[in-house]
Formats: C-alpha cells, sequence, structure tokens
C-alpha cells in the first residue's frame, strides 16, 4: 500500500501533528531526528496470499490448513517469537547488541506469524487489509491523539 507523504491515508487531522516521517525523541527510545524506519512496499498482504496459496496447492496440504488448523500453527511461532525474548532484560528498539544471525532469526519467526496469520484471514474470508483499515479508523474514534497524548491508559479508564 502506497504511503501517502502528509501522513494522511488515513490518519485524522488529530493525527497528523504526531505523524512525521522524522520521528522526534520520545521517551529517550529514539534519538532525534532518527529517519523513521520503513519496510519496503512490497510484497502486498495480497502477493503474501498468493504465494501461500501456491505453497499449499503444490503440497496438497489445504486439508491441513482449516482454520483451526491454521491458528494453532499461528499461535505457535508467536511462541517462537517469544522465546527469542524470553530470557533477556528489555529490549530496546533497533535491538541494540543483536547479532545478524539473531535478527535473522527474529525475521523468519515474525514471517511465520505474518504467513498463517494472512493464511488465516484467507480461509475465515478475511479481506485483511480493508479490515485492518476499518480497525485502524476505530481506534482513532477510541483514541484521538489529543485526548491520550503521552498516556498508556485504555479508554476504559477515562472518565469523559
Ligand atoms: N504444514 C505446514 C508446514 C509449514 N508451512 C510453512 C509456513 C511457515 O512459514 C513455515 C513453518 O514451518 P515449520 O513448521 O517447519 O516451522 P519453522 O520454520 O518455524 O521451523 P522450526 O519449528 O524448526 O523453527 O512453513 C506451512 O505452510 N504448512
Amino acid at each position: 500500500m502506497e504511503a501517502k507523504e502528509n501522513g494522511s491515508l488515513h490518519a485524522s487531522v488529530d493525527e497528523k501533528n504526531t505523524n512525521s516521517e522524522v520521528h522526534v525523541k520520545q521517551n529517550g527510545h529514539r534519538a532525534a531526528a532518527e529517519p523513521r524506519f520503513r519496510f519496503t512496499p512490497e510484497p502486498s498482504l495480497e502477493d503474501i496470499r498468493q504465494m501461500q496459496a501456491e505453497f499449499t496447492d503444490q503440497r496438497d496440504w489445504n486439508q491441513f490448513h482449516q482454520p483451526r488448523n491454521l491458528l494453532l500453527a499461528l499461535v505457535g511461532e508467536v511462541g517462537e517469537v517469544s522465546e527469542l525474548f524470553q530470557w533477556r532484560g528489555e529490549v530496546a528498539e533497533g535491538l541494540p547488541g543483536w547479532s545478524e544471525a539473531e535478527r535473522e532469526h527474529l525475521a523468519q519467526e515474525l514471517s511465520d506469524v505474518l504467513i498463517y496469520l494472512v493464511e488465516l484471514a484467507e480461509k475465515c474470508r478475511v479481506d485483511l487489509p480493508q479490515a485492518v483499515l476499518r480497525k485502524m479508523a476505530l481506534n482513532r474514534l477510541k483514541y484521538p491523539a489529543s485526548k491520550v497524548h503521552g498516556s498508556a491508559k485504555k479508554y476504559t479508564e477515562y472518565q469523559d
């Protein structure tokens, strides 16, 4: 999906001021004026769905890839991501001190999570990119930036 220059892809006016591409240091977690990390635009989620569908079709594995199976596979892969973090102390953004091998291992496990998530969404007939847009719109309504800026409270904890 193409990101618009002004950050207005689906963000409200309320959020634009806090959504700049050059991220200013917040709570000491990111160096001032460090460019924000970005993904390459491809493959899209639909590309990933197609590649995984081809992978399973070629192996006659759809019989094993029903929604419950995929959900359990997804949770298992999330567990494998957790293993990479479980005995460490706090891990800062950018994973300072991690080796290239550790970073690649993490990239593989996160990819497994995404692959199973995309296939689970397909098998449940959820159009994931559109669902994400709808959910993010809801999140913005629930958490207006002007109201919750700098606070991690859940929406149910606000009084008004
Ligand atoms: N029945 C299967 C088995 C594998 N895969 C694909 C999707 C995942 O991206 C990856 C998962 O492979 P493994 O189950 O071998 O898990 P790992 O790659 O995590 O290996 P390991 O558990 O040894 O870390 O392969 C799949 O679609 N369906």
